[in-house]
Order: structure tokens, then sequence, then C-alpha cells
């Protein structure tokens, strides 16, 4: 497992939980356009930080879009493994897809 497909379980247990609970509760809650408006401000936080070429907060905003990438796909039931064997079949890989997308912990 790796960081990613960890964060994608977390945010999977949300669904279920009061949204009282937890952000991520609370985000799922509202429905998918709004996790996925979330997301795009998100982006726009790291685009205006790559511009001004600040490398701590382009490290931090990039934290910020791939969790909210995590539950905008969360919300419309893609799985992270389904977007890592689109990338995994890119790179011609795409017998090893899943072996590249989940390597072994
Ligand atoms: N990785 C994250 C993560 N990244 C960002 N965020 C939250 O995303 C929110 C977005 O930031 P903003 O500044 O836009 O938030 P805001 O201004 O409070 O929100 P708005 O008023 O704009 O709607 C913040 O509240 C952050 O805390 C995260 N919240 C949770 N996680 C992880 O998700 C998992 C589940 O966390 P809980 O939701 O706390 O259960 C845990 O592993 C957490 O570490």
């Amino acid at each position: 497992m790796t960081l990613l497909h960890d964060l994608e379980q977390t945010i999977l247990t949300r669904k279920d939980s009061d949204p009282d609970s937890s952000w991520t509760a609370k985000l799922l809650s509202k429905g998918p356009e709004k996790c996925a408006e979330k997301f795009g401000e998100e982006a726009i936080e790291a685009i205006i930080e790559a511009v001004k070429d600040n490398k701590s907060g382009l490290a931090s905003e990039g934290a910020d879009v791939l969790y909210h990438f995590l539950v905008m796909l969360a919300a419309r039931d893609v799985a992270l493994d389904d977007v890592l064997q689109v990338l995994a079949a890119r790179q011609g890989l795409s017998g090893l897809a899943e072996k590249a997308a989940r390597p072994k912990s």
C-alpha cells in the first residue's frame, strides 16, 4: 500500500461518517459537485505558488491538491487504481498496470 492508497481508504471510511466528525466527512456530505469545486480551488492555489516559484508553498498546496483529488474521486466512486492504471497504460505497462499502481508494501 502506498501513502495515497492509505489516504484513499481513510477518505472512503469518511463517506459513512457523521459530517460533524471530520473535515472529509463534512466535504463528502456536500456532494460530488462541491468536492469538485473544492479540488478546483486547491488547484488554483497550487498554480499561484508555482507561478510565484514558491517551492515550499507549492509542496504544501500540492498536498492539498492530492488530498482533494482523492476526495473528488471518492465522491464519484472512482478508485485511485483506476487513475493509476490509465497512467501505467500510457507508459506501455498495461499488462503490469496493477503491479505498477499498487507496489507490494
Ligand atoms: N490530507 C488531508 C487534508 N489536506 C487538507 N485538508 C483540509 O482541507 C481543508 C481545505 O483548506 P481550506 O483552507 O480551503 O479550508 P477552509 O478555508 O477551512 O474551507 P472553506 O471555508 O474554504 O470551505 C482544510 O480544512 C484542511 O485541513 C485535509 N484534511 C484531511 N486530510 C487527511 O484526511 C484524512 C481524514 O481526515 P479527517 O477529515 O480529519 O478525518 C486524514 O488522514 C487527514 O490527514
